[in-house]
């Protein structure tokens, strides 16, 4: 009988989602004071053994794991490993802004990370987990968290930008110094960005061939499931996540909240409806931005909160399942993900170029004056040329603007306007959830012309020629610029040419006249010294 009652308890407690064993007091040789340690099962499979670990033997075995921009718990090799490695997992934030300058995340980023750190707790708290929310110097908090649990080991995913190679570098040496084992491992891109060279080994400069040669070795393997450690740890002490004061102080993410849903969910949901509706015509769809044609995954990209491993075989695997003959072109799609790992290849090798041209010959280039009012203006999506307005409204309002319309907007301010492409890229890195600094800097150098395998400098877009092409409706400008919706529609896209109605529906005129601003443009271009 009694046998029984204890066989009952222990399937209660293993089935239990509440924490299994909670010990207030750690008999680990060098806890810190100030913090109580909670374990509670996570993989209901594994659960019976966990039940049965004898306090004495905490912190031996438990790993901390750091979350950045990997804020998933499925296909997440940093996690796995861990998981599989060690008895206890703490999941683990480490708020350091200062240690992301100069490119501390800007307020759309900030108020994306806020609700995809929520999601991530609320994915951990399915298995009974929580996340550790910590703020300050990233060294002076591992070092506590690692002395209060124990911890014999620390897995995080690479990133790539200079601030964070430079602070995990260095929180690397000094872990390792104090006798830890530090693991960082890829997860985030199809290919690290040292693993592709050219035949003479030096980076990739030029996108086609990094692309043919990337392209022949996309990963093969499935992604991993989602992770569960055997017990997950929790300590007291975490900060609530409002304590990293994230969201706005005035409310202006109205609109960033209407259009999306940060974490895993939402971008499986997202990767789902693309599969469904935008993926078969994405060549022709992507370019047309009035239409859903793109997958605007962008954001959960950039946040890890789906990997480009999971949307290949996710796309793959949806394609095989159907008739031949219907089968969509992946090819378009994968593209632009090439580009994505390309902007993180040129990040790695060429570090200097989220504010240096990447082609020296630019550095001669007779930007105009700084102009703060023009530049407003730009910003505000008050040009008065209805495609770069609406591009910038839809930012302003979404946190997101379509590929094309970016591509519109940044030669318009570049070329037109003729400002440093360092305006539009801080501007696009405040205002975006996508903001990204390897893609980033690659879509502004590669429109201003400056760039690796940029578009030429020449190449100067004509807002209305683009607009009558890719938005014949006129309904992408419709939506976003409701002062001319009532216009006709090829007066829309040339509403200057009326100035009565332009001065009726409180519209401004041009800023600049677009062929007498691209004519100087190309006279400072040619002004350049010679390759
Ligand atoms: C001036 C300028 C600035 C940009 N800044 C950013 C940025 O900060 N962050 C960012 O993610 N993208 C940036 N881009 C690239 C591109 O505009 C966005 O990635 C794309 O619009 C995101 O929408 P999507 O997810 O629907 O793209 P899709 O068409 O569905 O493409 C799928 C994914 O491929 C990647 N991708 C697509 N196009 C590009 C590209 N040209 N370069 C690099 N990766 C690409 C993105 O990760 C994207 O999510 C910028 C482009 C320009 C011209």
């Amino acid at each position: 009988m009694k046998q029984a009652a204890e066989k009952k308890a222990a399937r209660v407690r293993v089935f239990s989602r509440k924490p299994i064993l909670v010990v207030p007091s750690i008999p680990s040789p060098d806890r810190a004071p100030g913090f109580k340690v909670e374990f509670t099962s996570g993989d209901r499979r594994r659960q019976a053994a966990t039940a049965l670990t004898r306090p004495s033997s905490i912190g031996h075995d438990t790993a901390l794991v750091l979350f950045r921009r990997d804020l998933r718990l499925a296909d997440h090799p940093a996690l796995d490993a861990a998981c599989a490695g060690h008895e206890r997992i703490l999941p683990l934030y480490l708020h350091a802004r200062d240690e992301e300058a100069p490119w501390q995340p800007g307020g759309a980023s900030s108020w994306w990370l806020h609700h995809a750190l929520e999601a991530l707790q609320q994915r951990l708290s399915a298995q009974g987990a929580t996340l550790h929310i910590a703020g300050g110097d990233s060294l002076a908090r591992l070092r506590a968290l690692i002395k209060a649990s124990g911890a014999r080991a620390v897995y995080w995913t690479r990133r790539y930008e200079p601030a964070a190679i430079a602070r995990d570098t260095a929180l690397k040496a000094a872990l390792r110094a104090d006798g830890i084992a530090v693991h960082s491992l890829p997860g985030n891109l199809w290919c690290e960005p040292w693993q592709l060279a050219t035949a003479e080994g030096l980076p990739y400069r030029v996108f086609t061939p990094f692309w043919r040669k990337l392209r022949a070795q996309l990963p093969a393997e499935q992604p991993l499931p989602e992770a569960h450690a055997r017990q997950w740890l929790q300590l007291s002490g975490s900060l609530p996540l409002d304590a990293l004061e994230l969201l706005p102080r005035i409310p202006w993410a109205g609109g960033l909240a209407a259009s999306w849903k940060p974490g895993e969910a939402g971008a499986q949901e997202l990767l789902e409806v693309f599969v469904d509706d935008a993926l078969a015509d994405y060549a022709n769809g992507r370019d047309l931005p009035a239409r859903h044609g793109t997958s605007r995954l962008s954001p959960h990209l950039h946040f890890g909160e789906i990997t480009p491993r999971q949307i290949l075989h996710a796309l793959q695997a949806r394609t095989q399942r159907m008739d031949a003959r219907r089968r969509p072109d992946l090819e378009p799609y994968l593209r632009e993900l090439g580009w994505r790992e390309f902007a993180h290849h040129l990040l790695y090798h060429f570090p200097q170029t989220p504010t240096e041209n990447f082609n020296p010959r630019f550095d001669s280039f007779r930007w105009a004056d700084d102009n703060p009012a023009i530049l407003r203006r730009w910003q505000l999506g008050c040009t008065g040329i209805p495609l770069v307005d609406a591009g910038m409204r839809e930012l302003w309002h979404t946190g997101w603007m379509h590929n094309r319309v970016r591509m519109i907007a940044a030669s318009f301010l570049t070329k037109n306007l003729r400002l440093h492409w360092q305006h539009g890229a801080r501007w696009f890195w405040d205002t975006l959830v996508d903001a990204d600094l390897a893609n980033n800097t690659l879509g502004w150098q590669w429109v201003a012309g400056c760039g690796a395998d940029a578009a030429p400098y020449f190449r100067v877009f004509n807002p209305h020629t683009q607009a009558a092409k890719f938005d014949p409706e006129a309904a992408y400008l419709k939506r976003w610029l409701p002062e001319l919706a009532k216009l006709p529609t090829k007066l829309l896209h040339e509403p200057w040419r009326d100035p009565d109605a332009l001065t009726n529906c409180g519209y401004p005129a041009p800023i600049v006249d677009l062929s007498a601003t691209r004519e100087a443009a190309l006279r400072q271009w040619q002004a350049l010294p010679p390759r």
